[in-house]
């Protein structure tokens, strides 16, 4: 079982889904499914788009909602002539706790390398945001046997120049890009043997006492039929699911996955 000194985190990347009207019906959905229990045995959040969180903020503020929330990317810069980037002040002043940084879809269609990626941990840090720093091999890379090292070396980039006291607070989520989308999810063991190794890094990186209390996800075609298997890993600390995060019942089940499997 994942380790009990780490809360869980199941977290719902909504990705290019949903209009703010949609996100109202399916946090409330959400959110009044789960129980007090279910908010104590794990943290639980959402991640919808952008023009969503004003929805989301008012939802959770006016009805004291536990739901978590946050955002799907951050800008590295503060302000100015940034045309179309948020940052992590306006994200702060909406009440996000989260924010992705470097998901393999932005780093695909985006063009964003590690330098960027670092960058926008950086921001979120400085905001006192959470980043959800999100690495991952490609099939190609996995099919050769390295994606620990792969998967090491963008948790070094990312995190190159972030301090100790900032990394405490940091959520990494092993997101291998091959089962993203393809309904082929990686093996608890697949799973495991990445978190681990950079559970090991980050030991490396800072402390054994910061490695042991970062939590560390999975993601890639997680569903309710799969989670229990990686949640039993002792590496895994929670779930980053796309496509399962956008059906209010899926995703309750979900955040349940003690009582599945
Ligand atoms: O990219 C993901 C979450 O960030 C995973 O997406 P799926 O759960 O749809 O495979």
């Amino acid at each position: 079982m994942a380790n009990a000194k780490r809360t869980p985190l199941i977290a719902g990347n909504w990705k290019l889904n949903n209009t703010h009207l949609e996100a109202i019906r399916l946090v409330q959905q959400i959110a009044f499914s789960l129980t007090d229990d279910d908010f104590e045995a794990a943290e639980i959040a959402v991640l919808p788009p952008f023009t969503s969180l004003r929805s989301v903020q008012t939802l959770v503020e006016g009805d004291k909602l536990k739901i978590g929330y946050g955002a799907q990317d951050i800008s590295p810069h503060e302000s100015g002539a940034y045309t179309g980037e948020i940052s992590g002040p306006m994200l702060a002043k909406l009440g996000c706790s989260y924010a992705l940084a470097g998901h393999s879809e932005r780093r695909e269609h985006h063009g964003e390398d590690d330098a960027t990626v670092n960058a926008k941990v950086k921001a979120a840090f400085a905001s006192d945001i959470t980043p959800i720093l999100c690495l991952g091999e490609g099939l190609d890379v996995r099919k050769a046997g390295n994606q620990v090292a792969h998967t090491v070396a963008q948790l070094d980039g990312a995190l190159s120049e972030v301090p100790e006291e900032q990394a405490r607070r940091l959520v990494v989520a092993y997101e291998p890009v091959w089962a993203i989308g393809t309904g082929e999810v990686a093996t608890p063991d697949d799973a495991q043997e990445v978190c681990a190794a950079l559970r090991e890094r980050l030991g490396e990186l800072y402390s054994a006492e910061t490695a042991q209390q970062t939590r560390i996800l999975y993601g890639g075609s997680v569903k309710s039929d799969n989670i229990a298997g990686i949640m039993a890993k002792s590496d895994v600390d929670g779930a980053l699911v796309g496509g399962a995060s956008l059906k209010a019942d899926e995703f309750v089940k979900l955040a349940r996955f003690r009582e599945q499997g």
